[in-house]
This record gives C-alpha cells, structure tokens and sequence, in this order.
C-alpha cells in the first residue's frame, strides 16, 4: 500500500492541513499497457514493468532523464557552466581605468551608432535583475535608490523602474536633479507608478527601520574629488550604516558601477568609505572594483561590441543564458540554514479532496502539467535492498491508473537489485512550484512487469 500526501501551507508558513490517502500501487501485471517483448523476468513476482532487452536502452534513458534535472539541460548546464567559469576567471577578467572607460563611454554613443538612453535603460535593468537575483522579494520589498546628477544616478532612475515591476516597493532620492529631457522623462515614468521621491532632509539618519535595500546610485566613472553637499552627508549615512557589522540586521547596499565617494582607481583611498556589500560592475569593471571585498560582485551591461572587446582587449565572462547580469567573483557560502521559503498557498481541506486517491493524483498532475512544470513525472523512487539499505534516485512515472504507478528501469539496476531482493518501495513528486508534493511512502507491494 502506498499512501499519497499533500501539504500545503498557510500564510504563516505552516503546514495547514495535510490529507493523508491509502494508495494501492497495482497489484496485476495487466494493470498497464501490455508489456513489450516480455523477456523472461528474473524477478519473482510481476508488478512494476522492466522493460525487454530490446527496449533496454530507452527504458534506461527514461530512467537518467530526471538526473539531468538535477544536472541540467545542455542549454542550462551552458548557463552554469558560464556562471562557474565567470566565477574561476574572477582574476582575469578585465578592470578599467577612469580613462579608457570614458573613451569606451564615447565611442559606444559615436560610431557604434548608441543612444545614452539605451546603454542607461540596460545598465539599469542589468542592476534590478542582479539586485532581485540576490535579493530575494520575499525579504527584501522596500528599495531606497539614491540617485546622483550624472549617468550613474540615471541608471539608478531606470532600476527603480524595473525593481517596481519586478514587484518591489522603491523610493527615490534625487536631490540635484538634471533638467535634460532623459532624465525628467525617467523621473515622469517614475511618477505615474507613484514611486515616492524623497527628499534628503526626510531620509532617517538611520536607514535601517525603513528600507530593506539600498542602492547607491550617486555617482560613476566620472567621479572626481571628495563628494559635495549633499553628497557628502549621504554618503556619510551609508558609511554608518555599513559599519553595522551583521549584514542580517541592516539593509544592504548595492553600489552602481562604483562605491560612491571611492577613487575610480585606487578605491576606498582613506578607509573610511562605504563598504558595499554588492557592486554592480557596468560594462567593464573599473580598477577600483579589485578592491571591493563584498560578497556580491556582478557585471551588468550586456551590450559591449565586438569592436570594443578587440580594442580594449577586454577579458569579460559570457553572460548565462538570457540573463542581463552575470557574477564575477566567488560565489558567497551560504548560512544553509537561512535558506527558507514562505509558503502561501491556498488551504487543503478534507472535503476538498477526491474519494478516489488515483483520482486525486491524476488531477493534480494534469494540475502539475497545466502550470507549465518542467517534468512533472519526475519522482524520486526509494528502494530498500535485502540489508535493509534504502537508496533513493530520480525516474519518470511512465503511466498511473487505478492499478498503480509505472516507472521503467533496466534489469542490472540498482533499483531492479533492490526490489527483487524487497519489494518494498516509495515515490515521491516534488513539484516545487506549486508549493506540493505527493508521498507515496513505503509498505508498498511492487512488482515487476517482465
Ligand atoms: N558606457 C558606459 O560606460 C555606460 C555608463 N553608464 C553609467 O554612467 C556612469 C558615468 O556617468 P557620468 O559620466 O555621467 O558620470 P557620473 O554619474 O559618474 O557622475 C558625474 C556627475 O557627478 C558630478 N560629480 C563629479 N564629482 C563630484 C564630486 N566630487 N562631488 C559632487 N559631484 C560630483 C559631476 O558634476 C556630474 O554631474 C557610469 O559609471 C555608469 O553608471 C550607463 O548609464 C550606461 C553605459
Ligand atoms: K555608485
């Protein structure tokens, strides 16, 4: 007998309910579509179908398939690979100096045909789309983004932008503000999502009750000095905010393209700027970024030429997939036991659920299917050999009806050894994004359709 589960959990993260059904995993050699070849099983009692030695190959092939979920797609396993390469080539990728990213800046927006307002809206969609990789909405809704007069402060307008649609809550500092048709055309669009702009005199000396991130969008490559009023004092307020030593009680800042108030080259010359805990490097990384010790460092802009990749000679990592960012830089250790998802679905009720629990599964995977779920018939069988050593693997569900569940496997498999020697078995599907799982736990009485 196997029994099916599913939780699900109220807005409070616990588990609400949980219905708690017998299944009967079949018990007839006919219960599925009629077996192809039946070699002769070297398996005692028929139930869960091997497939014939002709068939062997496919069925194996079903069998590994959701193992490349877990290790992915080609195309995903391209992303990762990106990611880790970008990761390992850290110390060779390129860093600008101040000048050679001006000369870049000029060239992209004279011969090679761009307009500034494109570079700034993907610079800034480049910073939201790292800032939300990082960052995740769940925790982290109220977005402060302090905007200076310059470029940088224009990609702070545009990730303002994005991060609202992305579904965060932003607020705007922009206290000099540049009166050339881009800009206000940005600080318009921001307007009609009436995302509040604050002034600097409102800011709260300490930031840390009222915003859950903050961007430093003040200024960029074209930095020069020691920063003016009111610059001086809000980048005074990010210094003390990030010398509050645990990340975990303040909102991080996000630096944009450069730490504000930093050398463009030399960096944090006096020691005493503002220590980012993620830099969102543009284009190319500038010079200053070798001395960023955060633990997020990302490359924005995807939209460097092959003429100024030549010229410049520049080492930059591929980008993954379609994304807009890709981390430079050591992948943080993560605090595994931070990791943690706040479930909201809707509730499960006795009454809400089928009589029949093949019924029940069948509607919620064509549910699973619907929804757009990339393999859905992935499930993770455990199998228990004679010593009692349970083992557990990926394999796709090949057929269910009343008469049970059937997965393929070959004859030589670890699987095939177990359940020869123990029929006892136990699937169980995890679609994640659904918030649902099924367990069909062990007590099962499987079988080897020959
Ligand atoms: N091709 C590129 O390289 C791209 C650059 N972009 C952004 O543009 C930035 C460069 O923009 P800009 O050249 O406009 O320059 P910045 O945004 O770096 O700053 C220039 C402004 O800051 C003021 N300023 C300079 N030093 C100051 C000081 N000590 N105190 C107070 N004010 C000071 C200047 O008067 C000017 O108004 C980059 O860092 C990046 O964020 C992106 O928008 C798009 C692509
Ligand atoms: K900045």
């Amino acid at each position: 007998m196997l029994t099916a589960v599913s939780k699900f959990r109220n807005k409070s993260g616990l588990a609400s309910t949980t219905r708690v059904m017998p299944f009967f995993l079949s018990t007839s050699a006919t219960a599925t579509a009629t077996p192809l070849c039946p070699p002769p099983s070297p398996y005692p009692s028929p139930h869960f179908r091997l497939p014939s030695p002709p068939r062997r190959g496919l069925a194996f092939l079903a069998a590994s398939a959701p193992q490349r979920d877990l290790f992915p797609t080609p195309r995903q396993a391209m992303a990762s690979l990106a990611t880790s390469t970008a990761a390992a080539a850290a110390a060779e990728v390129t860093h600008l100096s101040q000048r050679d990213a001006a000369d870049i800046d000029e060239q992209l927006m004279g011969p090679l045909g761009f307009s500034v307002d494109q570079l700034m809206e993907l610079a800034g969609l480049s910073v939201a789309t790292a800032v939300a990789e990082v960052y995740k909405l769940s925790e982290h809704t109220r977005v402060l983004i302090i905007c200076g007069p310059g470029n940088n402060g224009g990609d702070g307008l545009v990730a303002a932008r994005h991060l609202y649609h992305f579904g965060y809550k932003p607020f705007v500092c922009y206290p000099k503000r540049t009166a050339k048709p881009l800009y206000s055309g940005l600080v318009t669009q921001l307007e009609s999502l009436a995302i509040p702009f604050v002034p600097v005199e409102d800011l709260p000396q300490d930031l840390s009750g009222q915003y859950d991130i903050v961007i430093d969008a003040m200024f960029g490559f074209s930095f020069h000095g020691t920063p003016r009023p009111p610059f001086d004092d809000l980048i005074q307020m990010l210094v003390s905010l990030s010398v509050v030593g645990d990340s975990a009680k303040r909102p991080p800042i996000v630096s944009v393209d450069i730490p504000s108030g930093w050398h463009v080259e030399e960096g944090d010359v006096s020691g005493g700027g503002i220590k980012p805990d993620m830099l969102v490097s543009l284009t190319a990384p500038k010079l200053c970024a070798k001395k960023f010790t955060g633990p997020h460092h990302f490359l924005g802009g995807r939209f460097v030429p092959p003429p100024i990749s030549s010229k410049y000679g520049l080492e930059l990592p591929p980008y993954p997939g379609t994304s807009m960012c890709v981390r430079i830089g050591k992948v943080p250790s993560v605090d595994i036991s931070s990791l943690r998802e706040n479930y909201i679905s809707p509730e499960l009720l006795e009454n809400q659920v089928m009589p029949n629990p093949f019924d029940q599964f069948r509607t919620w995977f064509d549910e699973a299917v619907t929804a757009g779920l990339r393999e859905p018939n992935a499930m993770a069988l455990t199998t228990v050999n004679k010593a009692g050593k349970p083992s557990s693997r990926m394999v796709l569900l090949k057929g269910v009806d009343k008469q049970g569940f059937v997965w393929y496997t070959n004859y030589g498999s670890q699987k095939a050894h177990d359940l020869s020697e123990n029929s006892n078995a136990a699937l169980l599907f995890y679609w994640n994004e659904m918030n649902r799982q099924v367990i069909l736990p062990t007590a099962c009485a499987t079988s080897i359709i020959g």
